[in-house]
């Protein structure tokens, strides 16, 4: 049995809390983890990966089980193991639980049901990617690696690696990826000595590809227009050896703060963060930047794996708010780049609608701007990662 009784209980009472509350999963998984603390490393994990199990693939189960027992969060449990190859825990809960009808009731489900999305985001999907959704859909309900990049301004993959040994944290190198490790146990990760002196940063193999399209050099000055809590940022400045100037921007106040302290930890003292309070903050800054990055907001379609209760959220019309803000941000964005310099338009979806279609969009209106450089990751097809895409776009003027 992958997981014990007593770890089931408190699965399945964090589903009833999350459905009753709508609270976010992360959320109330923390405060179950503070309350068993006394829980060994494998309980835990099994804790947090079934809890995401069952949120992603809850339209699946819940069909599985007819419309008579959705609520019943056990039998869900239940069914999700028994069709993970498990045998059926002897649980007094799961009395009850036909797996004959189970199976009856998903021989007949539709597509959508069995990928388990809800259905416009898989009739988009299958209409943009066609043949790949579903091998891609089915990889995002997998649980995720955890990878970290190592800070190069401070330490080496091999010196990082044996700190985090002997504090209980097991690495891997990554072979694709010189600055990255795979790491099994995440849990533990932001209480090491490693983190607290800023030898690494938390960040999937997918987004550490984004920052190298960038092509920098130190002595550049680049622009991080969407910077967030500053992940790119933070890349961009070790890429850049500490040294030229990057400035960091958001619309959120909140991001910047904690991108200032992340900062402060790596060792990076480049980066000047400016919150974007009106379209005048960037329209100053025409012509500024050698480098533009775009990390521009999405659906996040390409990183489900790591937040399935997202998929339950999003909504059609956030996907249309969604690309008419990224057409605009990169049409009023892009103008901070001088003639000879590179723009970096990158989301984690999968969506071409808000990737390559973008891009096609843009290239049509600018013809400054030519497109020098794809990345197209889709879990499942040519990544263990997340979803990401990123388009180098070289102005040419
Ligand atoms: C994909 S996230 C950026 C993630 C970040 N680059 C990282 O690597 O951690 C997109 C960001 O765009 C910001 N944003 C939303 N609307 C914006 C706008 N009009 N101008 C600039 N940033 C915006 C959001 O606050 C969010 O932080």
């Amino acid at each position: 049995m992958s997981i014990t009784r007593q770890v089931a209980e408190q699965v399945v009472a964090t589903l009833n809390n999350i459905r009753e509350t709508q609270e976010y999963a992360d959320k109330a998984i923390e405060r179950t983890l503070k309350m068993e603390n006394h829980w060994r490393k494998a309980e835990r994990g099994a804790y947090v990966n079934t809890v995401y199990q069952l949120l992603s693939l809850s339209r699946k189960l819940e069909f599985a089980l007819g419309s008579a027992s959705t609520a019943n969060v056990w039998h869900m449990l239940g069914t999700m193991l028994v069709l993970q190859g498990e045998m059926q825990p002897d649980w007094e809960e799961l009395q009850g639980l036909d797996m004959d009808a189970v199976q009856t009731r998903l021989a007949t489900a539709p597509q959508a049901v069995t990928l388990s999305y809800p259905d416009w985001l898989h009739d988009i999907a299958s209409a943009e990617l066609g043949a790949q959704w579903p091998t891609i859909a089915s990889a995002m309900n997998e649980r995720p690696t955890t990878y970290i990049r190592v800070n190069r301004l401070k330490t080496t993959p091999t010196e990082l690696q044996q700190l985090l040994r002997t504090e209980g944290v097991e690495s891997w190198a990554v072979t694709s990826a010189p600055d990255t490790l795979r790491v099994a146990d995440s849990s533990q990760l932001f209480k090491t000595k490693a983190f607290h002196q800023g030898w690494f940063e938390m960040q999937d193999l997918g987004s550490q590809q984004i920052a190298p399209l960038l092509d920098v050099k130190p002595g550049l000055r680049v622009v991080d227009g969407c910077c967030g809590a500053g992940g790119k940022s933070l890349h961009l400045a070790a890429l850049m050896a500490n040294k030229g100037y990057v400035l960091a921007m958001d619309i959120h106040e909140h991001k910047l703060a904690t991108l200032k302290k992340r900062a402060k930890r790596a060792g990076v003292h480049m980066i000047e963060t400016r919150q974007i309070t009106s379209s005048k903050t960037v329209k100053r800054l025409k012509d500024k930047f050698d480098r533009v990055l775009l990390d521009v907001p999405c659906t996040g379609t390409g990183v489900f794996k790591r937040n399935p209760d997202a998929k339950w959220q999003l909504e059609a019309s956030n996907l249309a708010a969604l690309t008419q803000l990224q057409g605009e941000i990169l049409q009023r964005y892009s103008q901070m780049c001088k003639a000879g310099g590179y723009v970096v338009y990158a989301t984690c979806s999968i969506l071409p609608s808000e990737n390559q279609q973008q891009i096609a969009a843009f290239l049509a209106a600018n013809s400054q701007f030519s497109l020098e450089q794809e990345l197209v990751l889709l879990p499942g097809i040519n990544t263990e990662g997340d979803g990401f895409y990123a388009a180098k776009l070289k102005r040419n003027d």
